[in-house]
């Protein structure tokens, strides 16, 4: 296995969005994979190789059901990105590179009492205040830059530091995944590099993937879920971010791989990848992981409350009106690359597994207690960026994630192009032009990091989320189009 190509894989259908990736293909796997794909979308899977991380990932100590890979699947760090891994939370395995480098990524979104045609003379205005609001670059510094014991509490308490800190409303926290604080945080398993490289970082956008997105309400397709989320007018406006931990969490995932491959032996591990490099979660280099990949997972969505703070107070500035939570409510916070300890029936016994989530969101159905009480009716919603070109896609998760794929489903449309393939294929100027065109108007900081970010860098999102749906992972909702893209 290793890192050959995946037309190699033995595929078998399941059904019209499925495929199966059988333990035959190597004696190594413990689990088969299966894959979600209609047959456009299989072929760039085939052809990316993102498979053959999918039955590398199959091999884990400890890995339960099936290693799931999203359509939106593509090469990634040891797992593919894109990929869903549930490990025996008493004798399985943790593995940093199953969560990624930016530890809780995630995307959050901003419902106001907009219409798209009110904001029609103010658009260029609103996207110089959000560009002057919120803090981007690679490496660059954030809105606050804290003293060591803030730091600490930004690592303990996550999103409730930033509320009381004044950066937005104790009702955000309802809406956001975990209430923005994940348990089991450990400070003292953080290393000195990644606290200095987080202290100055807090409350800013980064680089090249991540963004702050104004959108309307193009399509509704579930009136009463839209309406309970409260993005039930077509027209309407809404501000995406999407970004996670920066240097911080960059650093800890930095350390632990470090740590993970250097005790491989020790664990008598041979994987078919080092970047699988992986920890028993109950040793306690597993331990300490799980404590620091919470303290990054903490900061990000401080760092999350800190930019929303910020887009209110843009809106506030351009629109004459106090940033009341009554004109841009919060609807939710999802992360998509992290590691959480859930219970599912597995093997028709109720399992503790930990799941490895990178690039994959929580998809829970409607009457999951972890839903907030405002969205049980309806199911947890599920935040899709496609690009900042076409579109991007609001759905609810649905029963099915349950029973397929430990809660999950995909996080955004996924590459098709790798950066330096869609470097070569536009240039920023001509990208611009394209997208001014489509009545898309952007602000960026690293113009030469753009063409990585081209609408046809990536795959078709509409694609991405009707195989989730059909599949039955989680509910097409809404369709959001960009009016103003803050780029880092
Ligand atoms: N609406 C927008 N979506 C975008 C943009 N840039 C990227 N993306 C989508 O986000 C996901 C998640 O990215 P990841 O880096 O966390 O894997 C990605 O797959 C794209 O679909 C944008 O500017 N606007
Ligand atoms: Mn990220
Ligand atoms: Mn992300």
């Amino acid at each position: 296995m290793g890192n050959q190509s995946s037309h190699n894989i033995p595929l078998e259908r399941i059904d019209a969005n499925r495929w199966r990736i059988p333990t035959r293909f190597n004696e190594a796997m413990r689990v088969p994979g299966v894959v979600y794909a209609d047959d456009e979308l299989i072929q760039q899977i085939i052809s990316d190789n993102a498979l053959t991380q999918v039955a590398n990932v199959a091999t884990l100590p400890g890995i339960v059901g099936h290693s799931l890979g999203m359509p939106d699947i593509h090469w990634g760090y040891g797992f593919p990105v894109g990929g869903v891994a549930a490990t025996d939370a008493r004798d399985g395995v943790v593995s940093p590179g199953g969560i990624g480098f930016d530890i809780n990524c995630g995307v959050r979104l901003l419902a106001t009492d907009l219409l798209r045609d009110q904001i029609k003379g103010s658009v260029d205005n609103l996207a110089d205040a959000l560009f002057r609001a919120l803090p981007s670059g690679v490496g660059g510094y954030g809105m606050r830059k804290l003293t060591s014991d803030e730091m600490r509490q930004v690592m303990l308490h996550g999103a409730r530091w930033a509320v009381e800190e004044g950066y937005g409303l104790e009702s955000d926290l309802e809406v956001t995944e975990e209430n923005g604080c994940l348990a089991g945080a450990k400070p003292e398993a953080v290393s000195r590099k990644a606290l200095e490289r987080g202290i100055g970082q807090l409350g800013s956008l980064g680089s090249g993937n991540h963004f702050a997105e104004v959108q309307y309400v193009e399509h509704i397709y579930d009136k009463e879920a839209a309406k309970a989320l409260g993005i039930g007018q077509i027209g309407q406006v809404v501000t995406t971010i999407h970004c996670g931990s920066r240097g911080f969490g960059h650093q800890i995932a930095e350390d632990y791989i470090k740590l993970a491959e250097a005790k491989q032996k020790e664990y008598g591990y041979e994987l078919p990848d080092r970047q699988l490099a992986c920890m028993p979660i109950n040793s306690e280099g597993g331990q300490a992981y799980l404590g620091a990949m919470a303290c990054a997972a903490n900061f990000a969505w401080a760092n999350r409350q800190l930019l929303m703070n910020g887009v209110r107070e843009a809106f506030a500035s351009v629109f004459g009106r106090k940033a009341r939570a009554k004109d841009m409510p919060m609807v939710y916070d999802v992360c998509h690359n992290i590691a959480k300890i859930e219970e599912y029936e597995v093997d028709g016994e109720l399992r503790q597994v930990c799941v490895h989530r990178k690039g994959a969101t929580r998809a829970f159905p409607k009457g999951h207690p972890a839903i907030p009480e405002q969205y049980r009716a309806v199911g947890q919603p599920v935040l899709i960026p496609g690009d900042m070109g076409r579109y991007s896609f609001v759905l609810v998760g649905a029963q099915g994630s349950m029973e397929q794929s430990f809660g999950s489903c995909c996080h955004g449309a996924g590459r098709r192009q790798s950066r330096t393939a869609a470097k070569k294929s536009i240039t920023s100027k001509e990208l611009l032009s394209k997208l001014e065109a489509r009545g898309v108007t952007v602000r960026v900081h690293s113009k030469n990091l753009l063409p990585e970010e081209a609408p046809s860098a990536y795959k078709d999102a509409q694609e991405v989320v009707n195989v989730v749906h059909n599949a039955g992972l989680a509910q097409l909702v809404a369709r959001l189009k960009p009016i103003v893209v803050v780029k880092g």
